[in-house]
């Protein structure tokens, strides 16, 4: 195995290496933590040990494979897992990676040994997150999403593929040894039991594993839908202004009334929602007739245009013109005079993100670029992008995170708004570049997400 950068553990590499028996979920939470710290710009990769497998070895193998008295393609899986390892090595020497992931089942203590081993020597620090689950109902529901979702199954029957995942867990079962506090002490490891109802964390030190322990502690799997929604139209919007605490519009008002409606008719247990808005004038009057719980949060507030606060886009690019122009370059960096950047904007809505992967029934009414960095993070839209995205005026958005893919339902109010959405090398605004398809009425439907196999 080559050897890619010895000489100390660099705390700022990190390979996350998942525990546990198939159908615990390993592979949706490994990408549920990718795109956590891919979208606070911690370069982060997963390795999945079954797609290697997949690609380079045997595609749709049964059971009978992961037969640990089956030598022959016992050398196979371990050559899989070797190669993943391989692949971590070079990420983190050629391509200054931070946090890798190895998505597979180390469920022995040997193989953890061996593994922790490798990346020690190479400068990683090894820090395991083990998903125990003994609740039947979790391991039906992760078996359901596995015969829906991964390519081993896939063009197969349910039934068969049920059986085959039960047969695959028995194998596993034979010599699993999970983790524990008295006999695997000497290891970094986070120990989910049945999702976060019970977390133990054991030395657990650096910031970056502090954030992972964290960010697993507080994801939960029970279904449920997020709802997004921009205030009303604004005074300032019809003016073409930027930033500022105006109050809505005519027609901004109109979108607040039907908003209650939109509520009542499509957020299922509307009774136990909770209404977040920004402490700015205009989501407030935007949630008025709403009439559940309310917090206004400060991290909420729009992206701060600074020394362009008030100002058109036409007014920036007279009276800023290299401003202007750094900004249609790198809109995701470019920080206002005196405000902020997309990144700043990022940064002080993550204990957002952690309060709302921990809730259930939430409507967030917020503005265009706050709602672009949340959007970004359940739709997995890369950093360049996510400042470009349409967010549209009188929409209610509904996002159900799944275990792979978040899917996104877009509801019209039906009320016309002016466009705030300002096109790359130029000051106008104009149609927005939403290529969302209408597929019946009032609701635009699409899905975005990684497929990933379990
Ligand atoms: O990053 P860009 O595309 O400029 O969008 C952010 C801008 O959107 C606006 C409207 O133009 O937000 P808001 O939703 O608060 O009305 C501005 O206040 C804000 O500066």
């Amino acid at each position: 195995m080559p050897v890619y950068t010895v000489s100390h553990v660099d705390p700022l590499r990190i390979c996350v290496i998942m525990v546990g028996l198939p159908a615990r979920g390993k592979s949706f939470i490994s990408q549920k933590v990718v795109r956590y710290l891919s979208w606070l710009s911690v370069k982060t990769k997963c390795f999945t040990v079954s797609n290697v497998r997949r690609q380079d070895y045997v595609n749709q193998p049964s059971a009978e494979f992961f037969d640990p008295s089956n030598e022959k393609d016992r050398e196979i899986r371990l050559q899989a897992n070797k190669d993943a390892i391989d692949a971590i090595l070079k990420w983190f020497s050629e391509e200054d990676g931070c946090v890798a992931i190895l998505d597979s089942s180390n469920v022995t203590v040997e193989r953890r040994k061996t593994v922790a081993a490798i990346f020690k020597k190479n400068g990683v620090q090894p820090l395991f997150l083990e998903s125990y689950v003994d609740d039947e109902s979790i391991v039906q529901a992760n078996i359901s999403d596995i015969n829906s979702t991964s390519p081993d199954y896939e063009g197969l029957s349910k039934d068969f593929a049920k059986k085959d995942i039960l047969q695959k867990i028995e194998y596993y079962e034979e010599h699993y040894e999970p983790m524990d506090v008295t006999r695997d002490s000497e290891y970094s490891f986070i120990k989910m039991i049945n999702v976060n109802s019970q977390i133990i964390i054991n030395k657990v030190s650096s910031y970056l594993q502090s954030r992972i322990a964290f960010y697993v502690m507080n994801l939960h799997i029970k279904p449920r839908y997020i709802w997004l929604s921009r205030h009303g139209e604004s005074q300032y919007n019809l003016e073409g202004k930027i930033g500022g605490d105006a109050l809505l519009s005519e027609r901004g008002v109109k979108y607040s009334k039907k908003l209650k409606s939109l509520v009542e008719q499509y957020i299922p247990n509307h009774e136990k929602l909770e209404v977040w808005t920004s402490t700015l004038r205009r989501t407030q009057q935007t949630a008025q007739y709403l009439d559940y719980p309310k917090k206004h949060w400060k991290a909420l507030d729009e992206l701060d245009a600074g020394s362009c606060d008030g100002l058109t886009y036409d007014e920036v690019a007279e009276q800023f013109p290299e401003d202007f122009a750094a900004r249609d370059e790198n809109k995701f960096e470019y920080r206002y005079r005196g405000g902020e950047s997309y990144r700043d904007v990022i940064i002080r809505l993550e204990p957002i993100i952690m309060e709302l992967e921990n809730q259930e029934n939430v409507l967030i009414i917020t503005h265009q670029a706050v709602l672009r960095c949340i959007y970004a993070y359940f739709m997995n839209v890369p950093q360049e992008e996510s400042p470009w995205m349409s967010i549209p005026l009188h929409t209610l958005i509904r996002l159900e995170p799944r275990a792979y893919e978040t899917l996104v339902t877009r509801i019209k109010a039906d009320i016309p708004a002016v466009s705030t959405y300002k096109e790359k090398g130029t000051a106008k605004l104009g149609e927005s570049n939403d290529k969302s398809k209408i597929l019946a009425g009032e609701v635009i439907s699409s899905s975005s997400g990684a497929k990933v196999a379990s």
